[in-house]
């Protein structure tokens, strides 16, 4: 231990240890005759710019740069240095000019690093005519940098950025505070033409090639014009054999955090080795599209094309458009292998159960799959292949709107340093965040590594599913807390994707709506619902898997006069299915949705567990009952003349698995 202030009292150097195998203390003698202030040695340093100098040990850090000597690095340090560089200009590169911007690594404001565009300066052969100002300038590229030097780039950087009480990194995400799905499209070639699901009810809005690029263009010529961008080399999928490799480009500290969390983390090693990614983003979300470009219907545009690999960001800042793009982007590679990808979050117990949480935003798979008595697989995006079920993602993205350290502490906790909190409302002085303020938006959320969550399963695998939980968020209060489900009606509902949008995730929506969302997830999906469909029935039935409907919304009443479900009820009641308790409860069959409902389940009050005990106007519940299934009848009309898979006899069943009414 170094000397105190004054030098006298520092820790045993041999270590000789105390009465509690703490070091002793001992005193020194003062130096005699000499009348010192400070009797260690003086630094080494001459200048306060050494000082500064000595601070910083060379690390091996998440970037190749510098050279980690690992058992691939045949290439010189310098050859891996210029290749690199190469690889990111060749993505910068605009496609009228030919080749990428001048870029070279590291911070504009820090001089030292400025000599290493020698190297990299010259990727015309010849100059042309098409060369312009833009192509003679550098844009400094901050690769993989750390939680660190991204907080301090945001603090410094971008408005809005603070250090929290507990660490995390608070930020502002600008206009758009949740993502934007009207404004997203899909480039419409040969090869998509076929593939994805177009017209009613798809999210695929096309879009043409032409225009993407325009599109395309206009964020990297953007993004060629800054100092210094963000590039993050990252995988999806923890699955081995079906990862993909993500190159995110961001203009923004607070995106590349946010990735960094997450996607999976490379270790220096796998970076050192990356190569080119299979899919590239384009973030420039703070600057518009063009408004008068074919096909735009506002400033915001979240282009994804799978021929070019690549999606484009324009006039939205909200990170989760990243994420939920790529996961876009894994709803159409991943069943051309024969795996489901799955809007779900996952847990295993410690026996080894696995559960899936489908649901829409808001709904709960992040809140119960985060759970203290079992090991955390996912919060939100999975792959069901035929070895298991592995995680899309390498962190969670929770809603934390009237987050509380006693209902959710596994989240709480995960909120320090190193999280990225987006519009969350704080004390300017201390620093505490007001969970319950919504001033900026109701959809404000933490997104953090999921190491952060304590028993999180590492690598985030598991086996095939017991149980496959279909969490609805229901605003007119009719549909049970639980009910089993036979499997043609876990597929009715599954199809359906019944929920309410709850407000701020998505722009515009202020109060609970009903929605009905194919697959829990229409906004991602790429392919025909009745595809995911298909392979969720056959995966279940070949494993074995029961089916659930939890209603995570109102009880007593529609949103307005009813309140939601207590989430200690909706514990107790996910705690039942996982124990396998819930399975030899004595069931009865309710009117018009024909769900089966437990007469019991401990815990949970059991006059909750039939909606119509909670409702003091029988009436009104009979007609809102009438009128939801309606609502579930009408959604269904478009799905009548799809078969589910090859299986004719299934396909009837799950036509015959909906309301009667
Ligand atoms: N009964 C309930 N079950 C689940 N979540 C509930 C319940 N009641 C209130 N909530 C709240 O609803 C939100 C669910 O959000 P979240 O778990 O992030 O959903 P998702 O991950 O599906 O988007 C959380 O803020 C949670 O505290
Ligand atoms: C990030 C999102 O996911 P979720 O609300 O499902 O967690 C979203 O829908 O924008
Ligand atoms: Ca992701
Ligand atoms: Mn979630």
């Amino acid at each position: 231990m170094a000397a105190n202030a004054n030098g006298r009292v520092s820790m045993a150097a041999n270590g000789g240890t105390g009465r509690n195998g703490l070091a002793k203390i001992h005193t020194e003698k003062k130096a005699e005759g000499i009348c010192h202030d400070d009797s260690t040695p003086p630094v080494k340093a001459q200048t306060i710019d050494e000082l500064h100098s000595l601070q910083k040990k060379k690390s091996a850090p998440t970037t190749p740069i510098n050279g980690i000597q690992g058992p691939f690095s045949a290439l010189s340090e310098e050859e891996r240095h210029k290749q690199q560089l190469q690889s990111i200009s060749a993505s910068l590169a605009s496609l009228t000019r030919e080749t990428g911007p001048n870029v070279v690594k590291g911070d504009p404001a820090k001089q030292s690093e400025t000599p290493r565009i020698s190297h990299v300066s010259h990727h015309h052969v010849t100059p042309t005519i098409s060369v312009s100002d833009s192509s003679l300038k550098f844009t400094h590229i901050l690769y993989n940098l750390s939680p660190a030097e991204l907080y301090e780039q945001a603090i410094k950087n971008e408005k809005g950025s603070f250090i929290t009480s507990s660490g995390a990194l608070a930020t502002l995400s600008g206009a758009k505070t949740g993502r934007s799905p009207k404004d997203k499209r899909v480039v419409r070639d040969q090869t998509t033409e076929d593939d994805l699901w177009w017209g009613k009810g798809s999210p695929n809005i096309e879009m043409d090639e032409q225009t993407f690029l325009v599109n395309r263009e206009r964020a990297v010529d953007y993004l060629n014009s800054l100092d210094k961008i963000f590039v993050n080399d990252q995988f999806l999928n923890w699955d081995p054999e079906n990862r993909i490799k993500v190159r995110i480009v961001s203009a923004r500290a607070y995106h590349s955090l946010f990735m960094h969390n997450m996607c999976i983390r490379p270790t220096p090693e796998e970076l050192e080795n990356f190569g080119t990614p299979d899919f590239t983003i384009y973030n420039a979300g703070q600057f518009p599209c063009n408004r008068y470009t074919h096909y735009m219907t506002s400033s915001t545009s979240i282009d994804l094309n799978l021929a070019r690999r690549e999606m484009v960001i324009l006039g939205t800042q909200y990170a989760g458009e990243m994420k939920k793009g790529l996961f876009s982007v894994m709803h159409y590679l991943m069943p051309k292998r024969q795996i489901l990808s799955l809007h779900s979050g996952c847990n295993m117990g410690k026996d080894g159960d696995v559960a899936l949480f489908f649901g829409l935003s808001g709904t709960g798979k992040t809140t119960l799959s985060t759970d203290h008595n079992r090991y955390l697989i996912g919060d939100d995006e999975h792959c069901w292949s035929d070895s298991g079920v592995s995680n899309i993602e390498g962190g969670c993205y929770a809603k934390c709107i009237d987050l509380s350290r006693e209902k959710e502490p596994d989240i709480w906790n995960a909120i320090k340093f190193g999280t990225v909190l987006e519009n969350v409302v704080f004390d300017e002085h201390n620093r505490e965040v007001d969970y319950t303020d919504k001033s900026v938006t109701e959809n404000t959320r933490a997104s953090y590594p999921i190491e952060y969550i304590p028993n999180a399963k590492i690598p985030c695998v598991a086996s095939h599913p017991k149980n496959v939980i279909l969490l609805a968020c229901d605003a007119f209060g009719v549909l049970p807390p639980v009910s089993k489900l036979s499997l043609p009606q876990t597929m009715y509902h599954f199809i359906s994707g019944y929920t309410a949008l709850v407000a701020g995730t998505e722009e515009g929506i202020k109060e609970p709506q009903a929605t009905f969302s194919a697959c829990f997830g229409a906004a991602f999906i790429m392919l025909h619902p009745t595809k995911y469909a298909a392979m969720l029935a056959s995966k279940m039935q070949k494993h074995g898997a029961t089916g659930w409907l939890v209603n995570t919304g109102w009880s007593g009443g529609r949103y307005g006069s009813g309140s939601r479900i207590k989430l200690a009820y909706t514990r107790k009641i996910i705690d039942a299915i996982h124990s396998g308790c819930l399975l030899k409860a004595d069931y009865k069959k309710t009117e018009v949705f024909g769900l089966e409902i437990p007469m019991e389940v401990e815990g949970v009050p059991s006059e909750i567990l039939e909606p119509m005990n909670t409702w003091s106007d029988k009436k009104a519940y009979k007609e809102t009952l009438q009128k939801l299934a309606g609502l579930f009848k009408k959604n269904f009309e478009v799905f009548v003349n799809h078969k589910i898979g090859k299986d004719n006899k299934l396909t009837e069943e799950i036509l015959a698995a909906g309301p009667i009414y």
